[in-house]
């Protein structure tokens, strides 16, 4: 089976748009993801819709929450068959060994990873927050956090990519957000690599939305960047 490094964002309001795209598209090309705008319209029966053609889905609703109430949301996330679900790391240690404790039972078990520091903060952000330290040092003491806890990986920005390379090994999944080919908008994104560069420095995935589903030709932006990365 192809192991595709694109995860298509399918940032939309409704079924409609998110199925046109990914009727263009392919499972040998991308996997895809739904996030919260996409999944509060529709729900479970668009996922079952998008696996039924191929895909495989990553379900990208970053619970944060006590750990009895992630758990049970993670539970209820693996049990829909998806790839890969997320919760936020900043949920702390309790909450990320109830999550995984909670995924392991399921029958298929998907990936499990968490989010480190959204690729739209900048240190000014972390700074806001009253945090000293810079978005490395950050994401490095919550992807260690993630990993202690038996996660399966780390959502985080390209930039933190090589560091947490060294620090985590090669099978620790780096999903990487915050993707802009040369010349693209950076639109609320802060923290941004191109495609290349990001796999050069270790990424496993690259979540790219609006630089593949605004483009004029979804289908040939997504092949571009494909053939961009070949080989890497
Ligand atoms: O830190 C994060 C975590 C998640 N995302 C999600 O990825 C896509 C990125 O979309 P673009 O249009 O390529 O900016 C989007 O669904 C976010 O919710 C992220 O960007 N950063």
């Amino acid at each position: 089976m192809s192991d595709p490094k694109i995860i298509v964002a399918l940032d939309y309001p409704g079924a409609a748009p998110a199925l046109a795209l990914a009727h263009r598209l392919s499972p040998e090309l991308c996997r895809l993801k739904v996030g919260k705008e996409l999944f509060t319209a529709t729900g479970p029966a668009l996922l079952e819709k998008l696996m039924k053609s191929g895909f495989e889905i990553f379900l990208d609703l970053k619970f944060h929450d006590i750990p009895n109430t992630t758990a049970q949301a993670c539970k209820a996330a693996a049990s829909l068959g998806v790839w890969m679900i997320n919760v936020h790391a900043l949920g702390g240690r309790k909450m990320l060994e109830a999550a995984q404790l909670a995924v392991s039972t399921c029958a298929q078990p998907p990936k499990l990873i968490a989010v480190t520091l959204l690729t739209s903060m900048n240190q000014q952000d972390i700074s806001d927050l009253g945090i000293n330290a810079t978005p490395g040092e950050m994401v490095l003491r919550l992807a260690k956090l993630a990993q202690d806890s038996g996660l399966d990986g780390v959502v985080c920005s390209a930039m933190e990519t090589a560091l947490l390379r060294r620090h985590c090994g090669s099978k620790f999944s780096l999903v990487t957000p915050g993707i802009r080919p040369l010349e693209a908008s950076l639109d609320d994104q802060s923290r941004v690599m191109t495609p290349e560069e990001a796999l050069m420095a270790g990424s496993s995935y690259l979540v790219i939305g609006r630089p593949i589903t605004r483009a004029v030709d979804p289908l040939q932006a997504l092949l571009d960047i494909n053939s961009q990365i070949r080989g890497l």
